[in-house]
């Protein structure tokens, strides 16, 4: 058994489970370790879950520094993520989720729904995307039923603040968005172009990185910037849009000598991903474009991502995500789970 974590006291204690040890997970303990102490709150992890490496449970708190080494001898072992919320239930404030979830969101999507029917319920935070795209009003609904939050603001731009950013923007209406949602393929045309790599080393260094997914196709064939863009769909416009539906171009075969023709034509290739609002319907297309320097997404290499977006009072609003790592992706979640207990705008400043 790993040794107990004491809440400081007369700090509130928030109990959270954790579903999803890998890059995600693993960075998000680092950032408890490291920023423990700095928010009004402090955070023990009740359990942990992963889908081969264990899952254990101490209701005192985990040891995390312990964790990130094995999560063997850790605490209570359990069979699955089920058992571990079952275990926890009454002593879980909130479910974080940053696990593979597969194009049909599970099993992460049930897990998300295990939370809000715990008695009490816990808010449930989930980094993964399929989930919120599928089933955002549906989870939505049941996290407004039990009086606890639905929140996913890691899901799209890691941890940059999107989300949260138009829920301050009351009444504003968003017309249309543009942006570079995946950092695989940014960072792969990038090290093409920048290192004259092959598409297959560039995309071994993505993963090398935990930026690329556990299978990278969904990166590479412009899956999981679909799913994004279906994402931002649900959560702004209000419209469900099927992923797999989305007019989506792979970067699979581009090769390193168009990579370097676009560059002596003065121009650079990025995956660009766009929705607009029409007629109670959403247009939405993830395409390989050809974009001159001058253009406003040119210049975002590596891993960074950025999104614009048209609204119907203000001008374009841009957001950008400079070469972001699994932390500003385990910042997201934290972020949302200060949301979760203290409501927006809980920042402070
Ligand atoms: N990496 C990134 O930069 C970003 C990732 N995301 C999203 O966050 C999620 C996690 O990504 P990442 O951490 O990189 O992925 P990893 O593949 O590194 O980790 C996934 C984790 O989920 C666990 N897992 C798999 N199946 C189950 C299961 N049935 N029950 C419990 N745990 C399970 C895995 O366990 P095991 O290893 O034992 O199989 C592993 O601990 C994904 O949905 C991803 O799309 C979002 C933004 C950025
Ligand atoms: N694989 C994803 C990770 C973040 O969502 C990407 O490359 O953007």
């Amino acid at each position: 058994m790993g040794d107990a974590v004491p809440c400081v006291p007369c700090v509130p204690c928030v109990r959270i489970a954790l579903v999803g040890f890998g890059n995600v997970g693993q960075a998000l303990a680092r950032l408890l370790l490291a920023k423990h102490g700095s928010f009004q709150f402090e955070v023990k992890v009740v359990g942990i879950a992963t889908g081969s490496h264990g899952t254990v449970v101490n209701l005192e708190g985990l040891d995390l520094e312990r964790c990130l080494t094995t999560l063997e001898g850790q605490g209570t072992s359990l069979p699955d993520a089920e058992a571990m919320l079952r275990h926890v239930e009454g002593h879980c404030d909130a479910v974080l989720e940053a696990m593979n979830a597969a194009a049909d969101g599970q099993p992460a999507l049930s897990i998300l729904e295990q939370a809000f029917m715990m008695e009490p319920p816990a808010h449930a935070i989930t980094a993964s995307k399929a989930p919120v795209a599928l089933a955002y009003q549906r989870l939505k609904a049941f996290a407004l039923k039990r009086g606890r939050r639905f929140l996913f603001e890691s899901s799209v731009m890691d941890g940059v603040p999107i989300f949260s950013l138009l829920r301050q923007l009351p009444g504003v209406k968003v017309k249309r968005f543009v942006g570079v949602l995946n950092s695989t393929t940014n960072l792969v045309l990038t090290r093409m172009r920048r290192e004259n790599c092959s598409l297959w080393d560039a995309v071994a260094f993505a993963q090398q990185e935990g930026i690329a997914e556990r299978d990278p196709s969904d990166d590479l064939d412009g899956k999981d910037a679909a799913t994004k863009l279906a994402v931002l769909s649900a959560a702004i416009f209000g419209c469900q849009v099927n992923p797999a539906e989305i007019p989506a171009d792979s970067i699979r075969n581009v090769t390193l000598e168009q990579v370097h023709d676009v560059a002596a034509r003065g121009h650079t290739l990025k995956v660009v991903c766009e929705a607009t609002l029409a007629e109670g319907h959403v247009e939405t297309s993830v395409l390989l474009k050809e974009l001159p320097w001058q253009h406003p997404l040119a210049n975002l290499d590596g891993a960074s991502a950025a999104l614009t977006f048209e609204t119907d009072v203000m001008g374009p609003i841009t957001v950008t995500s400079t070469d972001p790592t699994t932390m500003d992706t385990a910042y997201g979640m934290l972020q949302d789970l200060q949301v979760a207990m203290l409501g927006d705008g809980c920042g402070g400043r």
